[in-house]
C-alpha cells in the first residue's frame, strides 16, 4: 500500500472538474431503440358500451349508457351520412336494392343489409379500438371491480403489481432486441406507471424479467399520468448526457384496471364515463444514449432541449385520488381549451431556452393524444395544416389514451412515418405531453442519421 503522502499527491493532481469533464457525454442524449406492447384483449369502440355497461352488470342504467356513446359517437355525422348513402344507393339502383333484400332474407343473410344502418362509432373521441387488460373473465374472478362502493383496492394493487411489469417486459425485450446490445448493457432504468402501487415496484421485476445487471440505477415514477412518458424520457436525457457511456432504458405500462368501475346511479358528474370512453392500455421501451457506437447502435432522434411548465390557475383540473373502490379521475371540462390556450407559451418556454426561433409549420409534431378534442384544438391553436398530428391522430384511433405510455407509441409511429419516406420533410419535431398539475411537458427532438439513412 503507498504510503499517505503519496496518496495525498495523487489525488491533487485530479480536480473534480477533470472528473466531471470526464463523466459527460460529447453529444446530445439520443433515442436508439423504440417498442411497443398492448394486452391481448383488443375491442372496437363500437362494441365498447355494451361490453362496459355488460361486464358492470349496469345496462339498468340506458340514459348513461346513451351519454357514454354520447361522448364518443356522431350521431348526427351517422345520421346525415347514412342518409345520404342510403339516398344514393336508392336513386342509383332500386332494383337492385329490392334484390339485395330478397337475397339477405334468402340466405339469412339480413344482418348484412342492416349493416348500412349501423353507426359508425368512434368518430366524435377519434378512437376506433382500444387494448384492455380487463376483459369478461377478469371481471367474473372479481365481481367487486363493478361496484367502486366496495372495497377492490388490493385485489386491484395484486393483479397490477404482476401485469404492469410483464406488460412492460413485452415491449422492453422488444426495444433491447432492436438495439442490438446485450440486456446486461443498460446502466439505468425509468419506470413510469400509475397502474402500480406496491414497493418493491415495476421496475425491481422488469430488472430481473429482462436479466439486467444487478448495478442497474433504477427509478420509479408514479402518478404523473399522460405526462409520465415524456418525464422519464426527459429523466432519461439528463442521465445519458451526465453519464458517459449511460445506456438508460425508459420503459412506461399502464392497465387500467386500477380505474376500471362501473358508473354511479344518478352520477352527474361524468368523470367515470369520460375516462372509460377514452383511456386504453398498453406499455412503451425507449432505449436513450449519448455518442452511438458506430455500426452497432442506430440513432433515430438526437433531444436537443426539455422543458416543464405548469399551467397557471389549473391545479384541479386533473386530478386522481386512489379510494378503496379503486382510483378515481377527474378531468375539467374545459380541458382542451386549456391546453389550446397555454401551448404557444410552453413552445416558447422550450425554444427560448435555447435561442431559438421556430415556425410551427416547420416542425414535425408528436403530440400525447389525450383526447381528438385537445388535438384539434392545438392544431387550430398553432395554425398547423391539418395533417401536422397525424402520428398522434393514428395512435389514438388504434389505442385511445394509454396515459403516459401513448408518447411513446407515437414516437414509434413517427419513426415508421420517417423510415418509410425517407426522412423527408421536417427536420426539428416537438414531442409533448400534458397531465396532472396542469404539466406540459415539451422535448426538442431532431432527425438522427439512423432514420435518414433509410
Ligand atoms: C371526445 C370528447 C370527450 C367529446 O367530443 P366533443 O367533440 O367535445 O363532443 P361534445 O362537445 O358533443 O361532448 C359530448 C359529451 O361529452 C361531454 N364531455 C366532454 N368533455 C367532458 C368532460 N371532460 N367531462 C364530462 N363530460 C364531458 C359533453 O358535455 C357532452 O355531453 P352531453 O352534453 O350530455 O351530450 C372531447 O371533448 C375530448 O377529446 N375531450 C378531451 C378529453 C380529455 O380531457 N382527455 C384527458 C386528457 S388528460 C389525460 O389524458 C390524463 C389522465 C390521467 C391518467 C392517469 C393518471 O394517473 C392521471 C391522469
Amino acid at each position: 500500500m503507498a504510503p499517505a503522502h503519496h496518496q495525498a499527491a495523487a489525488a491533487t493532481t485530479v480536480t473534480t472538474q477533470d472528473i466531471r469533464r470526464a463523466q459527460r457525454a460529447d453529444g446530445p442524449a439520443t433515442v436508439l431503440a423504440i417498442a411497443t406492447a398492448n394486452p391481448e384483449t383488443r375491442r372496437s369502440q363500437d362494441e365498447y358500451a355494451d361490453f362496459y355497461f355488460r361486464v358492470t352488470k349496469s345496462e339498468h342504467l340506458p340514459q348513461l349508457k346513451e351519454k357514454l356513446e354520447r361522448i364518443y359517437v356522431d350521431k348526427f355525422y351517422i345520421n346525415t351520412v347514412e342518409l345520404y348513402a342510403m339516398y344514393n344507393f336508392i336513386l342509383e339502383s332500386h332494383y337492385k336494392l329490392l334484390y339485395l333484400f330478397w337475397d339477405s332474407l334468402q340466405s339469412s343473410n339480413f344482418e348484412n343489409f342492416l349493416q348500412i344502418r349501423k353507426p359508425h362509432q368512434g368518430k366524435k373521441s377519434g378512437i376506433e379500438n382500444r387494448y384492455t387488460y380487463v376483459n369478461d373473465e377478469v371481471m367474473k374472478a372479481h365481481p367487486e371491480f363493478s361496484d367502486r362502493k366496495l372495497p377492490s383496492l388490493d385485489a386491484r394493487v395484486e393483479i397490477a403489481s404482476n401485469a404492469v411489469p410483464e406488460l412492460a417486459a413485452a415491449a422492453a425485450s422488444m426495444a433491447i432486441a432492436e438495439w442490438g446490445r446485450p440486456a446486461t448493457d443498460i446502466t439505468h432504468l425509468i419506470f413510469s406507471t400509475y397502474s402500480d402501487l406496491k414497493a418493491p415496484s415495476s421496475d425491481r421485476r422488469l430488472a430481473s424479467l429482462l436479466g439486467l445487471r444487478h448495478t442497474v440505477c433504477r427509478t420509479i415514477l408514479s402518478l404523473h399520468g399522460c405526462y409520465g412518458g415524456c418525464r422519464a424520457l426527459q429523466l432519461a436525457k439528463e442521465l445519458a448526457e451526465n453519464n458517459r457511456g449511460a445506456r438508460v432504458l425508459v420503459a412506461c405500462s399502464e392497465i387500467s384496471l386500477i380505474a376500471f368501475y362501473g358508473p354511479e346511479e344518478g352520477y352527474t358528474d361524468t368523470d367515470t364515463l369520460v375516462a372509460h370512453a377514452l383511456f386504453g392500455d398498453g406499455s412503451g421501451a425507449v432505449i436513450v444514449g449519448a455518442d452511438p457506437v458506430d455500426a452497432v447502435e442506430r440513432p433515430l432522434f438526437e433531444m436537443a432541449f426539455a422543458s416543464q411548465t405548469t399551467v397557471p390557475d389549473s391545479e384541479g383540473a386533473i386530478t386522481v385520488q386512489h379510494k378503496k373502490g379503486g382510483m378515481e379521475y377527474h378531468i375539467a371540462r374545459g380541458l382542451p381549451e386549456m391546453l389550446a390556450g397555454n401551448i404557444k407559451r410552453c413552445l416558447a418556454d422550450a425554444f427560448g431556452a435555447i435561442g431559438v426561433a421556430a415556425r410551427w409549420k416547420d416542425l414535425f409534431w408528436a403530440v400525447h393524444p389525450g383526447g381528438r378534442r385537445i388535438l384539434d384544438l392545438i392544431e387550430e391553436a398553432l395554425g398547423l395544416d391539418n395533417g401536422a398530428m397525424a402520428a398522434s391522430r393514428q395512435v389514438l384511433r388504434e389505442y385511445g389514451n394509454m396515459s403516459g405510455t401513448t408518447v411513446i407509441f407515437v414516437l414509434n409511429e413517427l419513426r415508421r412515418r420517417f423510415a418509410a419516406d425517407g426522412a423527408e420533410g421536417a427536420d426539428w419535431g416537438a414531442l409533448m405531453a400534458f397531465g396532472p398539475g396542469i404539466t406540459a411537458e415539451t422535448i426538442l427532438l431532431r432527425v438522427a442519421s439512423g432514420l435518414k439513412g433509410n
